[in-house]
């Protein structure tokens, strides 16, 4: 994926004289001295992140450790008081207004907590508005908010007005309209905090639903652990104004940058975080149709392992074979293919782990990871699932095999 938000050494400060503060922040003042003594707020201080295209980019934190200061750098509706924000390779920090304007009409969009809708509108003329200002033909803006409107799901609504519609909704109104104007970056700060526990479940899904068929460049923000790890692609943890660490949930779980962060995520639900690939075990004995039986048993003896994997040349699973029907079936001279068992579970690599406990209860064998091309890459083993589901030590098991 390519870059599509550089952001360097971007800080924002609050007050009047606010580029005298940076050479003190260099100098090693806190956040707290420098308001202290000088009267000036550290709201974002030299944030560095590159942004890939396509991305869902979470940016999350406590209240006050400047998310929303940071997001709304992003379309300049803050000015960094330092730094470059490189979009599509050009520094929007040194663009005039009217190249302000339309980036902020054309390329970035932003949803917002409180849905910021117009009450005196219809849901229609919400959607409608943001075509309505760059005098977008009465016929086209119709067309295309229609279609906005249906891909939030709210057909049917196009005539009601806001406060007739529950909050989940409205905040789909807020996206509908944020997307009518096809930007390529949608910047959405703390959208669904303002929706009950429910309806924010439903929405976190109906947003990776809606990005898996639009692939917009996303900077979500939350200050809620299990909402940025479950829609990150990338998480960016903030603190005090300061970034603390930029990488995939899965590797800030497994490689916090500092206390603080190990703090922050230690309620995170792990089953939610990780899927197949992270925790499946890559087999070391894999035996082919070919091989026959007497193959099979001696990998199983060799690894001192209960079962194998079968596979044919391209890797596709055709089932298993365990110890006791290799010896068995070798003594009544039957083949590989008469004792083959072929009640394996198979779970896609990016199935969360969540989703397999079920699968994992219900299989009597180890369950089989499959890629996009349903070859075995892997396999899970029910014990560890069970217990304590990822914990560090799954690769050193040699109970089983596959
Ligand atoms: N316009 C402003 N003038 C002065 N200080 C500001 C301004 N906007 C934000 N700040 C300060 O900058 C710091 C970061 O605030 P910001 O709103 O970005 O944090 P946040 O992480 O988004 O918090 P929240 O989740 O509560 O919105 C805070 O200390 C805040 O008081």
């Amino acid at each position: 994926m390519s870059t599509k938000i550089k952001l360097e050494h971007v800080s924002k400060i609050f007050g009047s004289k606010p580029k005298s503060i940076i050479p003190k922040i260099k100098a090693g003042m806190e956040k707290d001295q420098i308001l202290a003594e000088t009267g000036h707020t550290v709201g974002v201080y030299d944030a560095s992140m590159d942004i890939k295209e396509g991305e869902i980019f979470v940016i999350m934190g406590l209240s006050g450790s400047g998310k929303s200061t940071l997001i709304r750098c992003f379309n300049l509706l803050n000015k960094p008081t330092d730094g470059s924000i490189f979009i599509d390779g050009e520094d929007i920090v040194k663009f005039n207004s009217s190249q302000l304007k339309k980036i902020r009409q054309e390329k970035v969009a932003m949803v917002f907590q409180h849905f910021g809708l117009f009450n005196h509108r219809t849901i229609m003329a919400n959607v409608e508005y943001g075509l309505e200002i760059r005098n977008i033909s009465k016929e086209e803006r119709r067309e295309v908010a229609q279609k906005n409107i249906d891909i939030v799901g709210l057909g049917g609504y196009e005539d009601k007005y806001p406060d007739e519609l529950s909050g989940g909704m409205q905040q789909r109104v807020g996206l509908a309209r944020a997307l009518a104007n096809d930007p390529d970056i949608l910047l959405m700060d703390e959208p669904f905090s303002a929706l009950d526990p429910l309806i924010r479940r439903e929405m976190q899904l109906e947003l990776l639903d809606i990005q898996d068929r639009l692939q917009k460049t996303i900077i979500f923000i939350t200050h809620d652990v299990n909402e940025a790890f479950k829609l990150g692609d990338r998480v960016a943890v903030m603190k005090d104004g300061k970034v603390n660490q930029v990488d995939t949930p899965e590797a800030i779980i497994e490689n916090p940058a500092n206390d603080y962060i190990s703090d922050f995520i230690k309620d995170i639900d792990r089953s939610k975080v990780f899927q197949a690939e992270h925790v499946m075990i890559k087999p070391n004995a894999l035996v082919s149709m070919k091989d026959g039986l007497n193959v099979a048993r001696k990998e199983m003896e060799e690894n001192g392992i209960s079962s194998v994997f079968v596979v044919d040349r391209q890797r596709h699973l055709k089932g298993i074979v365990t110890i006791d029907d290799a010896i068995s079936g070798l003594k009544e001279k039957k083949s590989l293919e008469d004792v083959l068992r072929d009640d394996v579970t198979v779970v896609p690599k990016d199935e969360y782990i969540n989703d397999i406990i079920p699968k994992a209860l219900e299989s009597s064998f180890p369950l089989a990871v499959v890629n996009e091309e349903d070859k075995l890459v892997g396999f899970i083993l029910r014990v560890h699932v069970l217990s304590g589901l990822v914990s560090d030590d799954v690769s050193e098991s040699d109970e089983y095999h596959g």
